[in-house]
């Protein structure tokens, strides 16, 4: 028997209906097969990129870009969202600061720049500087490799990354998606939307000639946390390290990802499908549809915090498959009581 057939086995043998842990079901069988073994628990660790991006001077934002350095610093500091999904939950996380602009980094230095340039005026970052950031995600993940933690989730803070994570999406999807700009932190304020996509249909006919890959459009319209996630989740291929996306940012760096190597498709995982308008198109790009994706929340915040609440869900789901009884041995044990009960019919007859 091979691996695959021996997850196959391991899974329809736990004493359920078949395929009645749904999505769960699927995500642990892929989890295993990114492995190649079994593990007994989920070790996970939380990682979130920061940056800044220049984009925001354009006026496509309704926060002060000064939030990404804030809020960044609540997650160190364990009062954001994210933090408290993690601490409640037990799970360790770290924030990588790859570009807030702030002169005081936060969390781990992997600081690439005080945030990129406007794309709307120049390109986003230079070769070098994508190049930097990339390795930052890789590190990240050959650290967390080393630490022994087994699955990674991924997440990220930056004002103003929903629309360099369009304006990349755009560049590497079919012609004329600009609707793939949506609301980000600004819900409701159409007229901003609109604003973010005429930014986006602008950068991307200016840099139409230069972008020939995912790289490069990170690199013309996109961002340093972008850069980063990207580098992460092409290293959790290298280690064989299965890994949750978030949301529309998230899914934004797999789809460039997978662009980049198509086998990062056999580690990554969906965890909550954001109201974000690009979505589901970003899922597509990576191979993804929408009715993979476990939970459906309406959630917009981004930090990753649905996905962490995916790795809590998913954690329950591999101690279930270590600590279930067996379909097989509870056969054994109906069919005991079955013989039992016929027996003392026969005996009452008598
Ligand atoms: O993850 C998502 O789908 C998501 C959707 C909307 C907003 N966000 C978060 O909000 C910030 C970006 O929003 P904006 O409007 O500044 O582009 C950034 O810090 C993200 O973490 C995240
Ligand atoms: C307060 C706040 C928290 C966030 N977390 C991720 N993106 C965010 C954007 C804002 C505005």
């Amino acid at each position: 028997m091979n691996f695959a057939e021996e997850v196959e086995e391991r899974i329809n043998n736990m004493a359920k209906p078949p395929g009645s842990l749904g999505i769960w079901e699927k995500q642990i069988r892929k989890v295993f097969l990114a492995w190649g073994h079994f593990e007994k628990k989920l070790n996970p660790v939380h990682l979130i990129f920061a940056a800044d991006n220049g984009v925001v001077r354009s006026g496509i934002v309704q926060q002060l870009p000064e939030i990404t350095y804030m809020q960044s610093k609540h997650m160190v500091e364990g009062s954001a969202a994210v933090s408290c999904f993690c601490r409640c939950n037990d799970i360790p996380w770290q924030v990588v600061d790859v570009g807030i602009d702030h002169e005081e980094a936060v969390g781990i230095n992997y600081k690439v720049a005080r945030g990129t340039k406007d794309f709307s005026v120049e390109p986003a970052m230079t070769k070098e500087e994508l190049n930097k950031a990339l390795r930052a995600g890789q590190n990240m993940v050959y650290w967390a490799k080393k630490k022994g933690y087994n699955f990674l989730s991924f997440g990220e803070m930056g004002i103003g990354n929903t629309t360099t994570s369009a304006a990349v999406l755009t560049a590497i999807a079919p012609p004329n998606a600009a609707f793939l700009v949506g609301y980000g932190s600004a819900q409701g304020n159409y007229s901003q939307v609109l604003q973010k996509r005429e930014i986006v249909s602008k950068g991307i006919k200016r840099y139409a000639p230069q972008i020939h890959t995912a790289a490069d459009a990170i690199r013309y319209v996109g961002g340093f946390d972008l850069a980063a996630l990207c580098g992460a989740m092409l290293a959790c291929r290298e280690h064989q390290l299965p890994f949750y996306i978030d949301g529309f940012i998230t899914a934004v760096a797999l789809a460039c990802a997978v662009q980049l190597n198509p086998e990062v498709r056999n580690y990554s995982l969906p965890s909550h499908m954001s109201r974000e308008s690009g979505m589901g198109m970003a899922l597509r790009m990576a191979g993804i549809d929408e009715y993979e994706v476990p939970i459906h929340a309406e959630m917009a915040l981004g930090e990753g915090t649905g996905a962490v609440l995916a790795s809590v869900i998913l954690r329950s789901v591999l101690y279930a498959v270590t600590n279930m009884a067996t379909l097989s041995s509870i056969n054994r044990e109906a069919e005991a009581v079955a013989q039992e009960k016929s027996r003392s019919i026969i005996n009452k007859e008598k």
